[in-house]
């Protein structure tokens, strides 16, 4: 018998194997969600130029310093700036010129008083408390310099770098698509949700579990209607599909049983062998067809083919999407019960994890899908860990949390 494969070996076979999808030009909006990659180095600073930050006047500090409400000053108003375009304009000593929010101060102008602390007149104003210096004055460059990189490579555009990319003139932006994930589920027993069972079927839940994985991944999921466990009809349905997918993913099909249908068609082509890890012991990588699509064979026990799917098929789609990091971080949590775990393989223990606490939930069993979507976490324990006591330090991997 062969040795299990470590989980990370097997990671990295199908890391390795991957390149990021090529790059393209799209469209700001477009490219929400997606990630950028390039370096987005500012063409303008913001704010552009000195502007105003309150509706007021633009003022020469020293002439108002020593405005008090029984003493005011007062100032004859000499222009009227709006935001906009604007002629330059120098602020004569013992003038102030009316500006709004945004537009342009004027030359010599140190200040901006706020209409609530003067009378508001159009011919002269009176003013009745002093700014400080600089008061009300957004100065160039004060948020971004020009120049300064504002979107780096690798970071996924929400609607904010989207806001900051337009801000700083930018119409289109270089990223990575998402990447077109083909799931295929197999087994002669799955019958379409919404459909009748006959005795000895069930329900597809994979296929929607694995699809729906795929788009909170970043991928485009295309789901096929399960195949059968005959391997030319799986043969045929991977050949249609291949045409649409940068990555296929399987499940079902690849342990010891007689009707293991994607061991059956692929093994001439993928790597098909056992991992120390539970769930998921059967596992099965490689490039398949004249474009050499990548295909990830998980197994079938729906337990084992999320923990799979987030062990192998996450990062996998994300070094597609250009995302950094891969690989999920783990975080710390103490054990609120003790747990024994089979020396050898990796377990991946369902959890609730909650203010650093990590409560094990439900039984072990890879078909315990009820137990698995009132789990939150996966507490990872090391192959060579087989027993811990609550309060014990652990490594979790978050469900719920983006990274
Ligand atoms: N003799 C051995 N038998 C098994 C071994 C082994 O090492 N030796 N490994 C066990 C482990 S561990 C797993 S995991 C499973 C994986 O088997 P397959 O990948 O071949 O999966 P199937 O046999 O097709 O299905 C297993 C199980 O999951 C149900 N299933 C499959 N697809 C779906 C679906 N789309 N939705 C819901 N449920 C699904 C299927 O009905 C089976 O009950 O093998 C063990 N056996
Ligand atoms: O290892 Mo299988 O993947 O647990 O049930």
């Amino acid at each position: 018998m062969t040795e299990p494969v470590a989980v990370a070996d097997h990671l990295e076979r199908i890391l390795a194997a991957l390149t990021p999808l090529s790059t393209h030009k799209l469209k700001l909006l477009d490219a929400l969600d997606l990630t950028a990659a390039e370096d987005v180095v500012a063409p303008v600073g913001l704010p552009g130029f000195d502007n105003s930050a309150m509706d007021g006047y633009a003022v020469r500090f020293r002439d108002v310093a020593d405005a008090r409400a029984d003493r005011p000053i007062h100032l004859p108003v000499v222009a009227e700036f709006g935001a906009g375009p604007t002629a330059e304009h120098v602020l004569e000593p013992g003038t102030a010129v009316k500006i709004m929010t945004g537009a342009p101060v004027p030359i010599g102008c140190d200040a901006v008083v706020p209409y609530e602390w003067t009378d508001r007149g159009s011919v002269e104003v009176l003013i009745a408390q002093p700014p400080t210096l600089g008061q009300n004055i957004r100065r160039a460059g004060e948020d971004v310099e020009q120049g300064e990189v504002v979107v780096s490579a690798g970071t996924v555009l929400g609607p904010r770098q989207v806001g900051l990319l337009a801000a700083v003139g930018r119409s289109e932006v270089l990223t990575r698509p998402r990447p077109r994930v083909v799931v295929v589920s197999t087994g002669s027993e799955l019958r379409d949700p919404g459909g009748q069972l006959e005795p000895g079927t069930i329900f597809d839940a994979n296929s929607f579990l694995l699809a729906a994985a795929v788009r909170a991944a970043g991928g485009i999921a295309y789901r096929v209607p399960a195949v059968s466990d005959d391997p030319r009809s799986f043969a045929a349905a991977l050949e249609d599909e291949l045409t649409r997918a940068d990555l296929v993913i399987t499940s079902g099909g690849i342990s010891e049983g007689d009707f293991d249908v994607v061991k059956e068609a692929l093994s001439g082509d993928l790597w098909f062998g056992k991992l120390a890890m539970q769930p998921g012991k059967p596992q099965g990588f490689g490039l398949f067809g004249a474009a050499r699509t990548p295909v990830i064979t998980l197994p079938g026990n729906p337990v084992s083919a999320y923990v799979s799917f987030r062990v192998f098929v996450v990062p996998a789609i994300r070094k597609l999407l250009g995302r950094s990091p891969i690989e999920q971080p783990l975080r710390t949590a103490a054990l609120s019960h003790g747990l024994s775990s089979s020396a050898g393989r990796q377990q991946y223990v369902r959890a609730f994890c909650e203010s650093s606490v990590a409560t094990p939930v439900g039984g072990s069993g890879s078909h315990l899908l009820g137990d698995l979507a009132t789990a939150n976490a996966l507490i990872v324990v090391p192959p060579e860990t087989t027993s811990l006591v609550a309060g014990d330090p652990v490594s979790v991997l978050m469900l719920d949390e983006e990274y």
